[in-house]
């Protein structure tokens, strides 16, 4: 089968974008792995599919992929490509779109200077959300909010409409991620797993993040998990509302009101190249 795509980062997060309100999209989750893969494949960290919208409300339905073929709720990063490319390829004229993921809705909002904003919906903070099991752990409250004891590090646990588990290191780029990271995916108090977050709070206003991604393992960048770290350093009452995420890929702005506010998250996105592959 061959496939036609577009190549395309945010802030180094990367993604292969099938368009299919122009072709049939019907791969297998092997075909994706191969897809995903940087020597048999293209090579991205998800792949991303753009579908036209079966609702009245939202302009596209747009599906995430982790390079492993599970279908996902969630990928902030990617929503700011998605809009790039449905603006680049004539599918609107709208610098304003609504988009249906698998669970939310989103505004994403192309900036004159070529960023985009997403208003990436309020977080959540019950445990049924993630899921995450606390049975039997005594957390630490902070601020009100708990950090939670697991795998001999404190956790603060979000769902962006997709789980993410977040603790405070001292040096971000000391951090034990990519060992650390796997074992608080797999930790079997998140049954669906989970997206793990390493923050270091360099000032009220700014921090710098990584992110051990569900299947994709550490990223250049998480948008959700920006989101997350940022609206759990506010709740434990470290940040302000306005933050600068400073990832290993490029800069995120994340700003969050409380409560059943929207987190609105802003960044680049960048078409890389388009291609044709044969699966
Ligand atoms: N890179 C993403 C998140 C992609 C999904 C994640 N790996 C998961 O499994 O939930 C982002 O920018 O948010």
């Amino acid at each position: 089968m061959r496939v036609r795509f577009t190549k395309m980062q945010g802030a180094g997060n990367d993604f292969v974008v099938i368009d299919a309100t122009k072709q049939p999209f019907s791969l297998t989750p092997e075909q994706m792995r191969r897809l995903g893969d940087r020597r048999f494949g293209v090579g991205c960290d998800q792949i991303l599919v753009i579908e036209p919208s079966t609702d009245a409300g939202a302009d596209f339905r747009y599906r995430i992929f982790n390079n492993t073929g599970d279908e996902v709720e969630h990928c902030g990063n990617g929503a700011r490509c998605f809009v790039r490319y449905v603006v680049d390829a004539g599918l609107t004229d709208k610098r304003q779109v609504y988009v249906d993921t698998m669970n939310r809705r989103l505004l994403l909002t192309l900036q004159d200077d070529g960023r985009v904003t997403v208003d990436m919906g309020a977080p959540v903070f019950e445990h049924a959300a993630l899921p995450f099991d606390a049975q039997g752990l005594v957390p630490r409250i902070v601020n009100g909010f708990e950090l939670w004891p697991v795998e001999g590090v404190e956790l603060a646990v979000v769902s962006m409409g997709n789980p993410h588990a977040v603790q405070r290191v001292d040096d971000v780029d000391a951090a034990p991620v990519t060992t650390l990271g796997p074992v608080i995916e797999h930790q079997l108090r998140f049954a669906k797993r989970v997206n793990a977050g390493f923050m270091q709070v360099l000032a009220r206003d700014r921090i710098a993040l990584r992110v051990y991604e569900r299947d994709a393992g550490e990223t250049l960048a998480c948008g959700t998990g920006a989101c997350a770290a940022v609206v759990a350093g506010i709740r434990l009452g470290w940040l302000d509302a306005a933050v600068e995420v400073q990832t290993r890929g490029g800069l995120l702005k994340i700003e969050w009101a409380g409560g059943d506010s929207p987190v609105l998250m802003t960044g680049p996105a960048t078409r890389v190249f388009d291609g044709e592959i044969t699966l």
